[in-house]
């Protein structure tokens, strides 16, 4: 039988009726634990991908459809605890669309004069009945027809007028969104778990779960807030359209929003989509989407409603940015400085653009006050391009054979008891840090990267395989390393070849393998980086809170590192962007044999451990400030830095009052607008050079 007959004839398989009924109690048993418990067992990415499979089924078959589909419906219609209340127009759910295209068919398909287009707020839809303009009753939506009397707890919102200002209707239903904001979110969850309870799975359950309280003390103490995005019923007054009644509510006092726009075509509406699709962040409330309405009121009733949505409004939805994973295990990291941190292995899982196995969780307290344990399913977090983040177990999917994150108290690395730094310390850190090899290869790696000495051969794998074949103990040996020692790893080795065999390259042979390229280019860097410039040295060393900015600064000022060692914290301190604790630090770091051997054994090995002073370079900038903006032919950004900082000079990055000289390069932007907006001395690339020279009489 062809899909038409089957249409026509009612009748069908038993397998699309067994995958219908699947379906739909699926969707049904997600809509009780959502809009019941407010405890989603499902992600809204899997629940509207099971949703959308059975919309497909319906229309494909439609002798599948009963009243009691889930497509049917707005919400669930259940017994609860709260008095029921009868709204006077009906709550709709919305129609969804996923993607661009989707978009444009139905715009296509519902022209309109004027589209309203407005945030879709990721809350808890309310109706609020004033009735000559004071707040009778505020109920849920429940299945859109009836819903709970949530009055007192309505009543305890912040921004939410018990009585509406000037002149009011005798009847108005006020539809909107109460939710939570981002900012409260995570500790309103911490403060759960401590008590014992379920945390939430996103801040729109944690609003429905704040709203839907039997004492409205616990509402009363929560952040909610609630935005206006519909009108019901309505007596005693008439609106045009949409935007005139958000006018109107506005004026009597109503939280009305101020982020829509009414725009007369789709490109303005496709614009408002991608903007907030760019910025879906920049807000205090999470949202899952943009909502376009038909603005006029006429044309909306013309249009109507199917069961469970209007036809005149349509939901576009953003790509999801949580989705439920399984935490299979908890491990921990063994950091740079030693900080022990604890990370989450999931089940792969693909949400915003990749696909996650990892996430952070910060510290032991971090695993508690989430409150996951390991076989959980969480809720799985990534915004664009922020790192993941577990945000919270599914409580309800436990089945008792999760088990307690415990910390361990030895380091997973070397084997040393792990302890916090100083007393109170929530960090619990490895105190090997000479030979620790996970701290080991950490500062090696960071050691070896663009920002230090730039050994391009030298990557996370070969520090990892150097440690492991015993050739390093801590990077003091790193400039002694030969050939030899090379030829006894893998990754800076290749198989010799027939010719090499019979006749060894210099550098040698073993075990019949010789240098790679890779093993040769180390060798090559380890050479050539002995004469780095000392504020790369100093980055490399390791030293806490010391990066490029503080190592530059400390170099022109200090022009070895004997002098920096030999220098009291206050000069140290006095140096242009150092300050008291990265002066600390640094005599600290001193303050350790093994760290002064490591610059003992490199000087040894022949680094460069001062910068040649510039004789033709006299302190002809001392207590002035320059800007180096756009870009200058004779001088990289770093080279003018120096040329600055080398002279006695400040060498800043932003334009201020301060700033005595701003030289402008080609392709400067908004810093030379802003000094010649405050009428600071400007130079081209000829002036900087006699500034450099002569000070500020060579531009007089
Ligand atoms: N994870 C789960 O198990 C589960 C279960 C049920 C529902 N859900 C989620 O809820 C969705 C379906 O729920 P729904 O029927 O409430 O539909 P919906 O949330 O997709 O859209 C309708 C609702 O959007 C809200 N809304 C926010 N801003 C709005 C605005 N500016 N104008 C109009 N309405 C606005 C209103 O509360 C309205 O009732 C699903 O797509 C899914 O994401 C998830
Ligand atoms: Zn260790």
């Amino acid at each position: 039988m062809s899909e038409h007959d089957e249409a026509e004839s009612g009748v069908t398989s038993p397998e699309l009726r067994r995958r219908w009924t699947e379906l739909n109690q699926l969707l049904a048993e997600a809509q009780e634990a959502y809009y019941g418990a407010a405890a989603p067992t499902l992600s809204d990415a899997e629940y509207d991908e099971a949703m959308r499979e059975l919309e497909a089924l319906e229309a494909a078959h439609p002798s599948l459809v009963t009243p009691d589909s889930v497509t049917q419906r707005v919400g669930a219609a259940r017994v609860t605890d709260f008095r029921p209340i009868e709204h006077r127009r009906r709550m709709m759910s919305l129609d969804n669309v996923f993607s661009d295209e989707e978009l444009a068919a139905w715009l296509a398909r519902t022209p309109a004069e004027r589209y309203l287009c407005e945030l879709k707020i990721d809350g808890l839809a309310v109706n609020l009945l004033y009735l000559d303009g004071r707040l009778a009753v505020a109920a849920t939506r429940g299945d859109g027809r009836v819903g709970e009397d949530i009055t007192p707890n309505v009543l305890t919102l912040q921004g939410v007028p018990h009585r509406l200002r000037g002149e009011a209707p005798a009847v108005l239903e006020v539809r909107g969104e109460v939710f939570f904001p981002v900012a409260g979110f995570e500790d309103l969850n911490a403060a759960l778990v401590a008590a014992g309870k379920a945390p939430f799975a996103n801040p729109r359950n944690a609003a429905a779960g704040s709203l839907r309280q039997k004492n409205p003390e616990v509402t009363a103490a929560r952040p909610l807030r609630m935005l206006v995005h519909g009108v019901g019923a309505v007596e005693g007054v008439e609106f045009g359209s949409q935007s005139e009644a958000y006018a109107r509510m506005r004026e009597w006092g109503l939280p009305v929003p101020d982020t829509f726009v009414v725009v007369t075509g789709a490109d303005d509406v496709t614009a408002f989509v991608r903007h907030h699709g760019d910025h879906r962040h920049d807000l205090s409330h999470e949202i899952d989407g943009i909502v376009i309405k038909v603005d006029d009121l006429d044309e909306q009733e013309r249009l109507g409603a199917t069961s469970r949505a209007p036809r005149w409004a349509i939901a576009y939805k953003y790509p999801p940015e949580e989705v439920n994973t399984r935490l299979l295990d908890i491990r921990v990291n063994v950091g740079r400085t030693g900080r022990v941190t604890p990370y989450g292995v999931m089940e792969p899982v693909f949400v915003s653009g990749s696909t996650v196995e990892m996430a952070t969780l910060h510290n032991a307290y971090e695993v508690e006050r989430k409150g996951v344990l390991i076989g959980d399913t969480v809720v799985l977090r990534k915004a664009g391009d922020v790192i993941p983040e577990i945000v919270a177990p599914v409580v309800a999917l436990r089945d008792g054979t999760e088990r307690a994150f415990v910390m361990p108290t030895h380091c997973p690395s070397c084997g040393t008891e792990l302890r916090p730094e100083k007393e109170g310390d929530k960090d619990i850190r490895c105190p090997n840090a000479r030979t620790c090899p996970s701290q080991l290869r950490e500062r090696l790696f960071a050691l070896a990267s663009r920002g230090a000495f730039d050994i391009e051969a030298l990557g996370w794998e070969g520090a990892g395989e150097l440690l492991s074949r015993g050739l390093l103990t801590d990077e003091g040996a790193l400039f002694g390393l030969t050939a030899d020692d090379l030829l006894r790893t893998e990754l800076y080795t290749r198989q010799a070849k027939p010719a090499e065999l019979a006749d060894p390259p210099a550098t040698g042979i073993r075990d019949g393998r010789v240098l790679s390229r890779q093993g040769e280019n180390l060798l090559a860097n380890l050479a050539s980086v002995r004469t780095q410039p000392l504020w790369r040295v100093l980055v490399a060393l390791s030293i806490r809170h010391v990066g490029p900015t503080a190592a530059r600064s400390l170099a022109a000022r200090f022009g070895s590192l004997d002098a920096i060692r030999a220098a009291s914290v206050e000069d140290l301190a006095s140096a242009d962007g150092v300050g008291q604790v990265i002066a600390e630090s640094i005599q600290a770091w001193f303050d350790v044999d093994w760290h002064r051997d490591i610059v003992e054994a490199w000087a040894a090995a022949g680094v460069r451990m001062a910068d040649d002073v510039d004789e033709s370079a006299p302190r002809t900038l001392e207590g002035i400030t320059v800007v180096v903006t756009g870009s200058l032919q004779g001088f990289s950004r770093d080279e003018a830095k120096e040329a600055i900082l080398s002279r006695g000079g400040k060498a800043a990055g932003s334009v201020s009052r301060k700033t005595d000289f701003v030289v402008v390069g080609e392709n400067a932007g908004s810093k030379a607008a802003k000094a010649e907006e405050l009428g600071l001395r400007i130079l081209d690339e000829s002036g900087f050079e006699a500034l450099l020279a002569r000070g500020p009489a060579g531009v007089e």
